[in-house]
């Protein structure tokens, strides 16, 4: 088998600019077949660019994009054959019930009307929506309507479920529900789950993960490989002379601390290691300690210099792309 047949998604200096301003840039990625793969990224990163690529919706501008081993360009029906789609925002007829909304869908892709009755009956129940099957589709919550939609992304037996950003603007119950179904279904069917997200508990959830800012990917890892990488934990101390500690910090062990409002935030690579040693060898009162192991924010802070909650102040250009090459 080649490396395309082998990977699920196997992108190769996979490009895409709209006019001159570049969104998606050098992209190279092989997914393998059956992981949950995350592409983590803030606003305007080149998540959805990137996934309407690989879906077939938008033509790239340079490179190459294989989906269950078919060319995006080339082979556009077969790779759209392989695959489903759960879109950011609903495209769902709220008119329709549920059970209408999957038969219509499954008659646009031409599954036989008896086949299709099994298979809708299935999908409603593989997201636990068999009971409201007969109700309007306007009726539903968000996470209903996400799990309708993940349902109607499924119907065609695809290799590659693509979700761009599956739980955003849901409740963190809903979000944990939806996840639930994801991992359920993954397990009893076998599919890559390839999924666009700037939630950091989201991209938790994946087995891999790909960093993408300004259209190009950072690093990628699983999530504990990547946080392992960075090997600093967050320690916050709280003291009786704050700016004191800072200055002791500094001096003594040659690390750099801030003082905020919440205490003393210093970065350092063994956080459960320091703290005894800054309590014995401090000389002034610390009141509380908290050690926090390295998250995805930090990682992406370590790769990008800035959290990714950050927005980035403008569209990005050439130039920024080629300071960065
Ligand atoms: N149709 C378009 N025409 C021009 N520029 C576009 C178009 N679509 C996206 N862009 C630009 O391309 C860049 C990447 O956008 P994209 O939507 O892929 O990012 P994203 O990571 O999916 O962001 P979000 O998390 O907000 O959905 C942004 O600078 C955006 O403004």
């Amino acid at each position: 088998m080649t490396v395309v047949e082998e990977c699920a998604v196997r992108t190769v200096d996979l490009g895409k600019t709209y006019g001159d301003a570049p969104a998606v840039v050098g992209l190279d990625l092989a997914v393998p077949r059956g992981v949950t793969f995350g592409f983590l990224g803030p606003n305007g990163a080149g998540k959805t660019t990137t996934i309407s690529m690989l879906c077939t919706l938008l033509r790239p501008t340079a490179g190459r994009a294989f989906v269950g081993g078919c060319d995006v360009v080339a082979e556009p029906h077969a790779v759209r054959e392989r695959i489903g789609l759960v879109f950011q925002e609903t495209t769902l007829d709220l008119d329709l019930t549920a059970r209408e909304a999957l038969r219509f869908h499954a008659e646009l892709f031409g599954v036989p009307w008896r086949e299709s009755r099994r298979t809708v009956a299935a999908m409603l129940d593989l997201v636990g929506l068999t009971a409201c099957r007969d109700r309007p589709v306007r009726e539903f919550s968000g996470g209903m309507r996400r799990r309708l939609e993940i349902a109607r992304g499924l119907l065609t037996a695809p290799q590659v479920l693509f979700l761009d950003e599956p739980t955003t603007g849901l409740d963190p119950q809903t979000r944990t529900v939806i996840w639930e179904h994801l991992h359920r279904l993954r397990e009893e069917r076998g599919i890559t789950l390839f999924l666009t997200t700037h939630h950091l508990e989201e991209a938790e959830h994946c087995d891999r993960l790909a960093i993408i800012d300004d259209g190009q990917v950072e690093v990628e890892g699983s999530p504990a490989e990547l946080k392992a990488e960075v090997a600093r934990d967050t320690v916050l101390l709280r003291t009786r002379d704050d700016a004191d500690a800072v200055r002791l910090v500094r001096e003594r062990f040659g690390l750099e601390a801030s003082a905020g409002p919440d205490g003393v935030r210093l970065s350092v690579a063994d956080g459960a290691a320091f703290v005894p040693k800054f309590c014995a060898e401090a000389g002034i009162p610390v009141l509380s300690a908290t050690v926090t192991p390295p998250s995805l924010d930090d990682v992406f802070l370590h790769h990008t210099g800035r959290t990714i909650r950050t927005e980035r102040s403008g569209p990005l250009t050439v130039d920024d792309v080629g300071r960065r090459r």
